[in-house]
């Protein structure tokens, strides 16, 4: 029988791993969320969100076919902030090797993980959340975090050796979405009927943009009614790719105030605005709020990779998004990733610092 939570565990260990392994029908208070904007107890048969589908070769063709998708890229991009990427170049076989990867990774022996371990105050390695306030409430999650570009922040000491092929293939993906990061930012202008270059000349091809890959581990967990994986946020990025578990569901998007599950689409990319997106079109595109769900029967893997605007780069809406129906909604920022943690931390939606 599962044990019952001992009432003296307040701080834990560095991983939540460890932690649902004990065994325990109850999760530790600091991972319990009383109300609020996530409203008491979550609930995981939120209603499905039916997310578009969005075929890329079909975007770059000049037939009436491509334009219709380009409109369909736009209206998932403004109504919900996200779209389901098939046709993406990557095969079914490739993305099974990822996923693979990073669950060998996360089911090796804890010893082994924490070579790659993140220190209390750091953000990058191998680790759970860190502990920045007595207030805040935990996300049911171990997450390996690693910065990919730009190259001279690149920390090969959290790259994982074992498995062995893991930082090959993380290469490959990543080299694969770069292409498929500019392709979209040319994509989205296009839908919007804007000159090609304009999203990406603000995201800049400078070596200075970031590129960071989150793999999240979420264990089985006791108490889903009480905790969650990652709680409600918007991404501090341009673009998100997340490649979903192939199985088990979790991600929910907040749409018109009410929560929405996300479906597993097995070897579709999960792709998302960021705040950053929406702040250069002006709005009109909108980064998504979304959250995390967990399961006490089944785990969870899933891949997130952010690609972020050098943090010398200027980004504001685009001038053509601005006339008298649609005043400018945003003030010009550089590196709004700081900017996105400072609010962050103090439970603000990062993007309304950025708002007129
Ligand atoms: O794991 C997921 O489904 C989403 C993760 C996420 O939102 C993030 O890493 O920012
Ligand atoms: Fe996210």
């Amino acid at each position: 029988m599962a044990e019952t939570l001992p009432t003296k565990i307040y701080s834990l260990s560095n991983s939540v791993q460890e932690l649902a392994m004990k065994g325990y029908n109850e999760v530790p208070e600091r991972y319990v969320h009383k109300g609020g904007s996530s409203g008491g107890i979550i609930s995981a048969s939120a209603p499905l969100l039916d997310v578009p589908s969005i075929d890329l070769s079909l975007l770059i063709s000049p037939s009436p076919a491509g334009a219709e998708e380009l409109e369909k890229l736009q209206s998932a991009l403004s109504s919900f902030g996200c779209f389901q990427a098939t046709n993406h170049g990557m095969s079914n076989m490739f993305l099974d090797k990822l996923r693979e990867m990073s669950k060998e990774f996360f089911a090796l022996p804890m010893e082994e993980k924490k070579k790659y371990g993140k220190t209390a105050d750091d953000i990058e390695g191998y680790g759970s959340d860190s502990v920045l306030s007595e207030h805040q409430i935990l996300d049911w999650t171990d997450r390996l975090y690693l910065t990919i570009s730009p190259e001279d922040k690149k920390r090969l000491k959290f790259w994982p050796e074992n498995p062995r092929n893991f930082r090959e293939v993380l290469e490959e993906y990543i080299m694969k979405l770069k292409t498929l990061n500019e392709f979209i930012l040319k994509a989205i202008a296009r839908s919007l009927n804007l000159a090609e270059n304009c999203f990406l000349q603000q995201y800049g091809e400078s070596e200075s943009a970031a590129v960071i890959a989150r793999f999240n581990f979420y264990p089985t967990c006791p108490r889903p009614d009480l905790a969650l994986g990652v709680k409600p946020h918007a991404d501090a990025s341009a673009i998100t790719f997340l490649l979903q578990d192939k199985e088990v569901e979790g991600l929910q998007v907040l749409k018109d105030d009410q929560w929405f599950r996300v479906p597993v689409v097995p070897y579709s990319i999960l792709v998302n605005v960021g705040d950053q997106v929406e702040i250069m079109s002006n709005g009109i595109l909108k980064s998504p709020v979304h959250r995390v769900v967990t399961n006490s029967k089944r785990e969870r893997n899933t891949l997130a990779v952010f690609f972020i605007p050098g943090s010398e780069m200027e980004i504001g809406p685009v001038e053509k998004l601005i006339n008298e129906e649609r005043p400018r909604m945003y003030k010009t920022v550089k590196d709004y990733v700081s900017i996105y943690f400072q609010n962050y931390q103090l439970g603000k939606r990062p993007i309304d610092a950025a708002k007129i």
